[in-house]
């Protein structure tokens, strides 16, 4: 009998990997107009959102995710903020409250993290980076099952991705460990995907 969740794995990788790569070009492609106004202020919608929460997780940007810190920025100043932390490639993902002029150090997955002294939260909202998704709340990460992982402990916690439009596909391959998206923001456009907004 085939494998089904080995099938299963190989075409979220295959699909990861295109997608990786379609993101990475996207980002490195856009305009300059483009560049400066993608992500630069949240929707009415999700400035909303945001209000409603002390406690935000975000992420520092790497390779060709959006940077969506400049648009936090106020958020930021008030103290709201936290980002992701992992203590070794091991541990699980915590998030640490971060500020601006607080130093971002280099994780065992070589993301930009808050230093081990800042101290830890659980957010009531978490704005997590996407490699790729579908208007049903379908999600695609880098794989190593961290958001996943923080979703299932953390289900209260309301979950928005965040990515390119060019990341979108029709359905992404669902296992029984993933969890749905209730919003995704693109540079275009904030889409709703569950019933909890
Ligand atoms: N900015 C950012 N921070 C984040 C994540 C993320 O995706 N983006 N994470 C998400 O879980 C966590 C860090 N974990 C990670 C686990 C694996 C890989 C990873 O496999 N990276 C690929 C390179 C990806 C690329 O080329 O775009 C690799 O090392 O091969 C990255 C981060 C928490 N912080
Ligand atoms: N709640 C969980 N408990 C145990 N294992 C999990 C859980 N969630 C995901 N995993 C495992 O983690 C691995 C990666 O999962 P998946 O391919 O869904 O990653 P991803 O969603 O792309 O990554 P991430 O969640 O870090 O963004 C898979 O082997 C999956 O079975």
């Amino acid at each position: 009998m085939p494998d089904l969740s080995a099938d299963l794995a190989q075409q979220k990788q295959k699909l990861r990997e295109k997608l990786r790569f379609r993101r990475r070009h996207f980002a490195a492609n856009l305009d300059e107009m483009t560049r400066r106004i993608a992500f630069r202020a949240p929707p009415a919608p999700l400035a909303g959102i945001l209000n409603a929460h002390n406690s935000i997780g975000a992420y520092a940007a790497c390779g060709g995710e959006p940077d969506i810190l400049p648009m936090l920025a106020l958020w930021t100043d008030e103290g709201r903020i936290a980002l992701p932390h992992h203590a070794d490639r091991i541990d699980t993902m915590t998030f640490r409250h971060w500020q601006s002029g607080d130093a971002l150090v280099k994780g065992p997955w070589s993301t930009s993290q808050p230093t081990d002294t800042n101290e830890s939260t659980s957010p009531g909202l978490i704005l997590c980076p996407l490699v790729g998704f579908d208007r049903h709340g379908g999600r695609i990460g880098q794989g190593g099952g961290h958001y996943d992982r923080y979703f299932a402990a953390h289900p209260a916690a309301l979950r928005i991705g965040i990515a390119w439009s060019v990341q979108e596909v029709d359905t992404v391959p669902s296992e029984s460990t993933d969890i749905a998206l209730d919003a995704v923001l693109t540079e275009q456009e904030l889409i709703i995907t569950g019933d909890r907004l």
